[in-house]
């Protein structure tokens, strides 16, 4: 049958081309990736024989062979595995279903300099594509177990692949590449060498579970003379024999006893189980005996990938019973929150058909996933006390994450809370820990206060921080957009109240502060009763109330929101997930000591018929009216004008931006 070609979608091709322009220097890695497919695709076929889904194979030999054709120049990776249909090879070599993938591109593509391309390359993994790093084409033989015919993919790597399908192929997937030439100064070896690529699977597959075999020369029975001449060494290397030999311990590094395995050994499990070519930030062991007895290797990444906030994105926990994989992806041993943690977990007694439905309800799983949690949380917690860089890396990539489970795991809230930590006022570089803050309250704090918003500049620069920089109370800046909605369901830490800065009324005066000013507060109160009535009429339909603040220093006015009421942000967030949100009146603050707002109050006291009696004298004269009318409407704009600056400062939408530009475009003129 003639071969049909294929274009690659667009993002595989851009993907290519940084391959074959090969970008990343550990070109070695490409085996890594070729024998990690082969091992997926033994345990996948291991495990649909086992659970007997008709499929007629024969499972007694299930291994990968390596083999090296010197003259030829090719390097051939074959596995007996599941293998790949016609369209399976369409969808799943031509493509790249990672949804991470354009955003990567991008950035890949504004990198500065090689050292932060390898980084993003390391933090996606290219699996299959990495193999156009070292060689000049790729052709790819499969045969889906369960199917008569098989498959031939071929390509350069250079934009088009042709698929071909054939009557012969044996079971399984076998990969050959054409080898580029050595070219040891870009880190481009000879992966010809029998003994490079015997160096590479020993040192990033040794514990696959399969074994791999090669053909490995073994110099021949007889030993050279000692003192023989150098032609005749090489007469003897020309008696090597070549012996299959399996090549990797296979030992699963999960059921070893910690000393015996080392921390490189411990890493390239992480990058066969994560796909990320990058070292684990922590590697996790627990091995629990008793009634049920299970292993587990996580890991905690020291990036987070891109698709971590994206829908559907995967949780790396595999699921092994005895030493036989049974699932990607196990949801019920992980929960969303830690959704970035990787590993595998081997449990003894569970059924190998056991469905992802069944694990969800029993009771076994559901006491492994509350020590495992606690477990992850534990070693967070050790990493801050131990090694603070670390744990700030942690934080930098998987704060926000983890703060999710402040909303979904009542039981550990205690715990995260204690994990966590937070910019603020305090230091504006270093993150403080609710314990720290609390360590630090002013005499007679009660809470902990925080803001939520955008940016640290904003909320630094922001209205609602004026009383609390002017009286020096330290305010934590949250910026993730999980911050919105977590501080609404946790009360308090260690008994202090948690309390947002731009809701509620703010009282940080002292008992003996408020008595002193106690005198001048209520004259205030009663001097500004009329503007005050007179604007919450005015803006009725979008405020609250119009009241006097406690928490201005230099800006004329602020909106706040009521305690029980959801942020504006928040009702951004819900509106934005499709939610209905009924609309939320806030509050107008105004600062008293202001000119703008005092000199209001004495414009609107001047035109006020109760304020002013000048105005009812003049009254029957009709030109006293319009003017009147017109220092009337004046008011009310400047009125206006005063609610659309608290918006805007608090980063708010004005409801008519373009009145409000004409209203401010008017005063301005008149300045000039
Ligand atoms: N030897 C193989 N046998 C069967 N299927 C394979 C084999 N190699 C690759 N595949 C299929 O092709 C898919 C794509 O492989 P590729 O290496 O590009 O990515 P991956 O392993 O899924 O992930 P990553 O890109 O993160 O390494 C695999 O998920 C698998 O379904």
């Amino acid at each position: 049958m003639s071969a049909e070609t294929f274009e690659f979608q667009v993002e595989a091709r851009q993907l290519l081309q940084m391959m074959i322009h090969s970008i990343y220097s550990n070109k070695d890695v490409f085996l890594r990736e070729l024998i990690s497919n082969a091992s997926d695709a033994l345990d996948k076929l291991r495990l649909e024989v086992l659970r007997d889904e008709g499929i007629n194979e024969d499972v007694s030999d299930l291994h990968i062979d390596i083999e090296i054709d010197k003259e030829q120049r090719t390097l051939t990776v074959r596995d007996n595995g599941i293998g790949m249909s016609h369209d399976e090879v369409v969808k799943l070599i031509g493509t790249i279903a990672n949804s991470g993938t354009a955003k990567f591109l991008k950035e890949l593509k504004e990198a500065k300099d090689s050292a932060s391309s390898e980084e993003l390359i390391g933090q996606f993994g290219v699996g299959f594509y990495a193999s156009f790093m070292v060689a000049d084409d790729v052709t790819l033989l499969t045969r889906r177990a369960g199917e008569s015919g098989g498959t031939r993919w071929h390509s350069t790597g250079e934009g088009t692949y042709t698929v071909e399908s054939v009557d012969d192929a044996p079971q399984g997937t076998s990969v050959v590449l054409r080898l580029k030439a050595e070219d040891a100064e870009d880190q481009l070896f000879d992966y010809a060498s029998p003994w490079k690529v015997r160096e590479i699977i020993k040192r990033y597959s040794d514990f696959i579970t399969w074994p791999i075999r090669m053909a490995v020369e073994k110099p021949a029975a007889q030993e050279p003379e000692p003192g023989a001449a150098e032609g005749e060494e090489s007469a003897a290397e020309d008696k090597a024999e070549a012996e299959v030999e399996t090549v990797n311990s296979m030992k699963a590094l999960w059921a070893r006893s910690k000393s015996e395995v080392t921390d490189e050994e411990y890493s390239e499990l992480y990058k066969h189980v994560s796909h990320d070519w990058n070292d684990p930030l922590e590697t996790i062991r627990i091995q629990a005996e008793g009634a049920f007895e299970y292993q587990a290797l996580l890991f905690i990444p020291s990036h987070a990938p891109q698709d971590l906030f994206m829908q559907g994105f995967r949780r790396g926990i595999q699921l092994y019973v005895k030493r036989v994989f049974i699932m990607d992806d196990c949801e019920a041993l992980m929960p969303d929150y830690l959704r970035f943690v990787k590993g595998v977990v081997d449990a003894a007694d569970l059924s190998l058909n056991v469905s992802r439905e069944i694990l969800q309800q029993d009771r076994q799983i559901q006491l492994m996933h509350r020590r495992l949690v606690k477990k992850v949380l534990s070693t967070v917690k050790d990493m801050m006390s131990r090694d603070a860089d670390r744990y700030a890396t942690f934080w930098k990539e998987f704060g926000a994450v983890l703060k999710e489970g402040l909303l979904s795991d009542f039981e550990n809230r205690e715990a995260i809370l204690g994990v966590s930590s937070f910019a603020s006022t305090h230091d504006a570089a270093a993150p403080t820990t609710l314990k720290e803050y609390v360590e630090r309250m002013k005499e007679g704090q009660q809470h902990i206060f925080y803001m939520t918003g955008d940016s640290r500049t904003a909320m630094e620069s922001s209205p609602h921080m004026e009383a609390f920089k002017a009286k020096g109370f330290e305010v934590l800046l949250l910026t993730d957009r999980v911050d919105e909605v977590w501080v609404q369901s946790v009360p308090e830490f260690e008994g202090k109240p948690l309390q947002s800065i731009a809701k509620g009324e703010v009282d940080l005066d002292t008992e003996e502060e408020k008595k002193e000013v106690e005198a001048e507060r209520e004259q205030r109160q009663a001097d500004f009763a009329g503007l005050l009535s007179w604007m919450t009429d005015q803006l009725g339909g979008e405020v609250k109330e119009v009241r006097l603040s406690s928490r201005l220093t230099s800006s004329p006015a602020c909106i706040v929101s009521d305690n029980s009421d959801v942020t504006p942000a928040l009702e951004n967030m819900l509106r934005a997930m499709g939610q209905e949100v009924p609309e939320v009146k806030r509050i107008l603050e105004l600062n008293p000591t202001h000119p703008l707002v005092s000199g209001l109050r004495k414009a609107h006291a001047e035109q006020a018929p109760s304020g002013g009696d000048a105005a009812k004298d003049e009254a029957a004269d009709g030109t006293a009216d319009d003017a009147a009318d017109e220092s009337g409407t004046g008011l009310a704009e400047a009125a206006e004008l005063l609610h659309g600056m608290a918006l805007l400062a608090d980063g708010g939408e004005l409801s008519d931006p373009s009145r409000f530009i004409k209203l401010m475009a008017d005063r301005v003129e008149r300045t000039l």
